[in-house]
């Protein structure tokens, strides 16, 4: 699919895109307990979780998730682009014990599974370090030490693992990045009964009195960032309803405030985000590691600043869907912006001269974002426009009814 974008103004009130995160765990928490998601629009990720959750013995009825009779694990399962739906079942694997052909799509293949690999060595083996690889075995003790540095989502399946069989510990190996969502997975597993404690850089898991979630999947913060970003550059008023109340600790919510400091005016309240643009905006210095997802986001406005936006804390956006590195560099260069970037930082400056480009989307998501933003101020084109799928399935469709001059052929 092809999407044609002109210059637009990006106003109104929308619903915020579905999370995917609380999404894919809320269905997950079927292997512990029943979910009933009440609004629930699946993603491709999304997808995925439910199709494994139908793996293991739940049953799927429309948006309700129950499982029937024991806990089976399955000879094989297909993960499609979802990493986190990947990383999170895994240990679920490990714990319960088996032999699970796991598989995924080429973007997957390449993405790592060094961590697990090394923290299960001598009791679950794997055939190979990437996708497909047969696992096999079972953890010899509800106990597991593994590197914070790769990904949190292993330590977030971790905890849903533990909380499965009564209890367990994991001890993480620093430095721990993406901690936020290491606090979003204990958080909502305590609200619905488990029992998760945070030490440092140990966790304990103690056997919990799990009830059913039966509500909605909140509203994401990263994902609506980039109709936030669009009513910024295009001098537009925006109001995002159904978010979640922003909690104590940093993570996706953080581009709220990430955007104050850029100049925008951008609040929550009653579970609404505001965002208002028109005023000058100044460059920030941020370092994602705790929050990545937010790195194209941030990108997404920092050429209409009117000084450099240095983004740090990004050697693991080498590792998501695309080289998150080369491909924001990539995409941004195209539309005139000047970007420099190593290893450790991206660094954007303000956009001299924008030119409309195309792009084709590198299979990832938050680049088609973060590039319409640019498109919705000097008109653009995005080929393979259906990558933003994987998160948001009414990306196109929400822009549109907010002024987005679109046309999809
Ligand atoms: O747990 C989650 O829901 C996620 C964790 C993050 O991954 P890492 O922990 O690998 O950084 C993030 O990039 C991903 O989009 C969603
Ligand atoms: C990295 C992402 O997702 P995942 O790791 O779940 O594939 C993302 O959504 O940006």
């Amino acid at each position: 699919m092809l999407a044609e974008i002109k210059p637009s103004k990006i106003q109104g009130k929308i619903k915020a895109p579905q999370s995917k995160s609380f999404g894919i765990r809320l269905v997950l928490y079927s292997l512990i307990k029943e979910s009933k998601l009440e609004n629930l629009i699946p993603s491709d990720d999304v997808n995925v979780a439910i199709n494994v959750v139908k793996q293991f013995g739940v049953s799927v009825n429309g948006n309700h998730f129950k499982l029937e009779g024991k806990l089976k694990v399955p000879s094989y399962l297909y993960f499609g682009g979802s990493a986190t739906t990947l990383r999170m079942t895994i240990p679920i694997i490990s714990v319960l014990g088996g032999e699970t052909v796991i598989d995924g799509d080429d973007s997957l293949r390449k993405r790592p599974l060094t961590a697990i690999i090394k923290a299960l060595q001598g009791s679950v083996n794997f055939s190979s370090q990437n996708l497909p690889t047969r696992i096999s075995g079972k953890l010899k003790e509800n106990y597991v030490r593994i590197d914070g540095s790769e990904s949190s989502q292993y330590i977030s399946g971790f905890i849903y693992a533990f909380s499965m069989i009564g209890g367990g510990e994991i001890e993480i190996i620093p430095p721990i990045s993406s901690k936020s969502y290491i606090y979003l997975t204990s958080e909502l597993i305590n609200s619905l009964g488990g029992n998760v404690k945070i030490k440092g850089n140990r966790i304990y898991i103690e056997k919990g009195d799990f009830k059913p979630y039966i509500g909605k999947v909140p509203g994401d913060y990263a994902l609506a960032s980039f109709y936030a970003s669009s009513a910024i550059v295009s001098g537009g008023e925006i109001a995002i309803e159904d978010v979640y109340e922003i909690p104590h600790f940093e993570g996706d919510h953080s581009i709220v405030d990430f955007y104050v400091q850029m100049g925008a005016e951008s609040y929550v309240k009653d579970k609404v985000w505001y965002v208002k643009g028109g005023k000058e905006l100044r460059g920030i210095k941020v370092n994602v590691d705790d929050f990545p997802d937010l790195a194209p986001s941030i990108a997404s406005l920092a050429p209409f600043t009117n000084s450099p936006t240095i983004i740090e804390g990004v050697r693991r956006l080498k590792t998501k869907e695309s080289n998150r590195i080369l491909t924001i560099s990539d995409a941004l260069s195209r539309f005139g912006v000047s970007v420099y970037s190593d290893d450790e930082k991206i660094i954007i400056e303000p956009v001299k001269e924008i030119r409309n480009a195309s792009i084709v989307c590198p299979n990832d998501h938050r680049i088609a974002m973060m590039a319409t933003v640019l498109a919705f101020k000097v008109g653009g084109k995005i080929d393979k426009a259906e990558c933003v799928n994987k998160s948001n399935p009414n990306f196109w469709k929400d822009l549109i009814s907010l002024g987005g001059k679109i046309i999809l052929t």
